[in-house]
């Protein structure tokens, strides 16, 4: 489980880029994170996962606190972050075995899981090769089979399915049911409305740093009249005219 409370944030020059941000990531439901750009998902992510300081408030991760606790609560997610462009110098065997060296995932373990994630994800012919000649999505499938390989608890995905196939993308959506399912954490975002409709069962909207609308489709459909899909409600929640 993921909980923000009273979450702000402020660069130079936007000093309210998070503003009093607060929910929840409950543990067997996949939520997914919308805004249009600029709106503060990547922001909060990076703070969720410790990589940005938080100005204001608290973020905990199966109750350990990110900021009191770093090592803890790091051990218990994989993270993906939007730009896959890291450890290009590299090859994609070396990655996930040092990821497996990081994690201690122990050799055989590491081994079957290395084969089965790389065939799924159809990387596997390609493990020998430096990530920097991986085109984007190949770049984007060894960084998630890398967070796959140590099986955390809490996934946090920033836009995990842009840029991939067809097939990897339904792979990983079904990785992701299948791990929010056995009772854990999966926190997503995305601009695919389709996709979140499709595979969510809550959606927490932010735009402007603040939380617009939190809940699962039914209430979604309740608040904003029945019929509306998710891409109508998304335009006039997220509409600053
Ligand atoms: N390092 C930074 N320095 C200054 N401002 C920043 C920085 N990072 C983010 N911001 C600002 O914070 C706000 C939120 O940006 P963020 O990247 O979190 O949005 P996002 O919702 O992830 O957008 P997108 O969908 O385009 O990826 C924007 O106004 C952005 O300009």
């Amino acid at each position: 489980m993921i909980e923000l409370t009273n979450i702000r944030k402020g660069f130079p020059g936007n000093s309210r880029a998070i503003d009093n941000l607060s929910f929840t990531v409950p543990d067997g439901k996949i939520v997914g994170f919308l805004g249009p750009n600029g709106a503060g998902k990547s922001t909060t992510i990076k703070m969720i996962t410790g990589i940005l300081p938080i100005d204001e408030g608290s973020i905990t991760l199966n109750g350990y606190n990110i900021n009191h606790h770093p090592i803890e609560a790091k051990k218990l997610f994989g993270y993906v972050p939007d730009q896959p462009d890291m450890f290009l110098r590299l090859r994609g065997i070396e990655y996930l075995n040092f990821i497996g060296d990081i994690y201690e995932v122990p050799e055989q373990l590491r081994q079957q899981r290395i084969e089965k994630l790389t065939k799924q994800f159809q990387i596997d012919k390609s493990l020998h090769d430096y990530i920097l000649n991986y085109s984007h999505g190949m770049r984007q499938k060894i960084i998630i089979s890398g967070v796959l390989l140590h099986e955390p608890a809490i996934w946090i995905l920033d836009e995990p399915l842009t840029g991939l196939d067809p097939k990897s993308a339904y792979v990983l959506k079904d990785l992701m049911r299948q791990h929010a399912d056995k009772g854990n954490t999966v926190f997503f975002s995305s601009h695919g409305l389709e996709v979140v409709e499709q595979i969510c069962d809550v959606v927490a909207i932010i735009n402007n740093g603040e939380l617009l609308f939190y809940g699962d489709m039914d209430q979604l459909h309740k608040e904003y009249q029945t019929d509306q899909s998710l891409e109508n409600v998304f335009l006039e929640l997220t509409n600053d005219e």
